[in-house]
């Protein structure tokens, strides 16, 4: 077993449907051989009921292999006048282990700051979920050559609020902006230097952290790219968008991952 467990989480972003959910247990159960990877799915919150319950009713089914519910999304607060927010309680009391924090698409749609980004992210550990942090740059911001630097303040507004010692509780996941969605996935190179950024910065701190926190490399991941990124040596499997939500290629990377 590798020192860290390999991951493959699935974003579905909004969407999919409860159907997509049955589908890919029926597959599950027939697929997926081992524990060697942690399966999360994080669909929209409105069927993280009906995945609940499908995990409950494939257990035996899935004899052991790691698969696990994620939300997308949470509040920073914990209860109150806030429509249509969902709480880390609330997360938690459905069946969520991990919840993403900080996606660009929040950052950049939805007006999150880094400040609220590092809010949500206590607010996620205070009901016990894990985050799962998201980092990265935009395109012109590398072509700049600031990539270091946005990783950097980006991590380090979380890394103030909470400390490193936090990151014991946490996944991050760099997803650079310019290959979300787009088709273009960051080179194996390209991922492996900055998931390296990324460890040293928090071993400086902590090499424990450092050396035992997963980084996931999420950005138009597929089939047929996802075997060289996921075998870098820093590279600790995927946060899945699009090929997430065919189960086919979602089963694919699965597998990818528990023999990288
Ligand atoms: O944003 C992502 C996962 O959170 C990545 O999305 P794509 O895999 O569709 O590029």
């Amino acid at each position: 077993m590798a020192l860290r467990r390999p991951m493959v989480a699935g974003n579905w972003k909004m969407n999919g449907s409860s159907a997509l959910a049955q589908e890919l247990f029926k597959k599950f159960a027939v697929k997926l051989q081992n524990d060697s990877a942690e399966v999360v799915l994080c669909p929209p919150a409105i069927y993280l009921e009906s995945v609940r319950q499908l995990l409950e009713a494939n257990k035996e089914a899935l004899n052991g292999c790691l698969v696990r519910m994620g939300a997308q999304n949470l509040s920073q607060h914990d209860f109150g006048a806030y429509t249509g927010e969902i709480s880390g309680q609330m997360l938690k009391d459905s069946g969520c282990r991990y919840v993403i924090v900080g996606h660009s698409e929040r950052r950049r749609m939805y007006g999150e700051t880094s400040d609220i980004v590092a809010e949500k992210f206590a607010a996620a550990q205070k009901h016990g979920l894990t985050p799962i942090l998201c980092v990265g740059e935009s395109g012109p911001a590398r072509e700049a050559r600031r990539t270091f630097e946005v990783i950097a303040e980006e991590l380090d507004v979380v890394i103030e609020k909470n400390g490193t010692m936090a990151f014991d509780n946490a996944i991050i996941a760099y997803e650079p902006l310019w290959a979300v969605g787009t088709g273009k996935s960051a080179t194996p190179e390209q991922a492996q230097e900055v998931h390296a950024f990324i460890r040293r910065r928090l071993s400086e701190v902590s090499p424990f952290i450092g050396e035992n926190v997963r980084i996931l490399y999420g950005g138009s991941v597929t089939p047929s790219n996802a075997a060289d990124l996921f075998a870098q040596p820093d590279v600790d499997g995927g946060l899945i968008g699009g090929a997430s939500l065919n189960s086919t290629e979602f089963l694919t990377l699965c597998s990818i991952a528990m023999s990288a």
